[in-house]
């Protein structure tokens, strides 16, 4: 395995001079992104950084920014998205390092920051950095995350320490079954940093294949309540992203989409004007 991984990133830092803001780069939800408090001028493109607490997010956005984002050994440090942003083969990123969370699905204000950073603003890449020593317990978001966008990298991080312990895991296979990119690494001594800048380029410019996993739900009476309600928040929200998986969300009680919903946040966040491309994957 250690074989896979990339030797030091050279390209992370320092960022080229910002390029102007990409004309073809359809992807930005620049009006979104705004809402949500994130600038992206000058940027070409916007990855978030997602994962659950403590597996090595802001050790990721400080290799990557050459930032220092508060990096420690206990979990519940990153409480609002910090910004930053990095320079790749002539493009500009501009990078969101989320809170830490379990899930997308309960009810505290770190899952509502980083859900509603990934539903309403959809970057273009969404990096979900897993812990390779607890890979089944972090697949659980991985695959929520999946439901929502294909536009996703997974960061198997922590690599070093899963070697430690005797694991091996195989990234391909993984990989396979996921139907996106899982990038080996050892964040705080910056191994697989290459690997990852590369793999976030392939699915901010499409040039790679992705075929993110998806769940089917119920029966046939749940899929259509799903997509009459669906129908109804794209009439009453026009422009509105994700509206199957937040009729979903509603028709299972969730409590904090429910708030999106009273408190003016689907509101606010759905779009002036449709989207130019869906946040559907190619080929999903
Ligand atoms: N051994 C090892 N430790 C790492 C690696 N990446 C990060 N760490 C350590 O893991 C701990 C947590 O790292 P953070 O970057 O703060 O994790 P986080 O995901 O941002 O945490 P929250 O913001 O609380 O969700 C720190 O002690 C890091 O030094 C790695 O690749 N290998
Ligand atoms: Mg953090």
């Amino acid at each position: 395995m250690a074989a896979d991984l990339p030797t030091p990133n050279a390209n992370a830092s320092p960022p080229p001079a910002a390029s102007a803001a990409c004309g073809t780069c359809v992807f930005n939800h620049a009006a979104q992104l705004r809402a949500l408090g994130v600038d992206v001028s000058g940027h070409d493109h916007v990855v978030a950084l997602a994962g659950n607490p403590n597996t090595g997010k802001s050790t990721v956005f400080n290799a990557l920014t050459g930032l220092r984002q508060h990096v420690g050994n206990w979990p519940g440090k990153t409480v609002t998205g910090a910004e930053g942003g990095f320079g790749y083969r002539r493009r500009r990123y501009k990078l969101v390092d989320l809170p830490g969370t379990y899930s997308l699905l309960s009810d505290s204000q770190d899952e509502d920051v980083a859900r509603d950073f990934l539903l309403f603003g959809q970057p273009d890449v969404t990096v979900v950095v897993v812990d390779a020593t607890r890979l089944q317990r972090n697949l659980n978001l991985v695959l929520q995350i999946l439901q929502i966008t294909g536009r996703v990298v997974v960061a198997l991080n922590l690599i070093d320490e899963a070697h430690r312990h005797g694991l091996s895991l195989d990234q391909r296979h993984l990989a396979r079954e996921l139907g996106v990119p899982v990038v080996p690494m050892a964040a705080r001594s910056r191994r697989g940093l290459d690997a990852l800048l590369e793999a976030i380029e392939q699915v901010a410019l499409g040039t790679v294949a992705t075929r993110a996993r998806r769940v089917h739900h119920g029966d046939a009476r749940t899929e259509r309540a799903v997509r009459e309600l669906a129908a109804q928040l794209l009439r009453e929200y026009p422009g509105l992203a994700n509206t199957r998986w937040i009729a979903l969300r509603l028709l299972e009680g969730d409590p904090g989409i429910e708030r999106a919903v009273t408190d003016g946040t689907l509101d606010r966040l759905s779009s002036p004007t449709p989207h130019a491309v869906s946040s559907e994957t190619p080929g999903t």
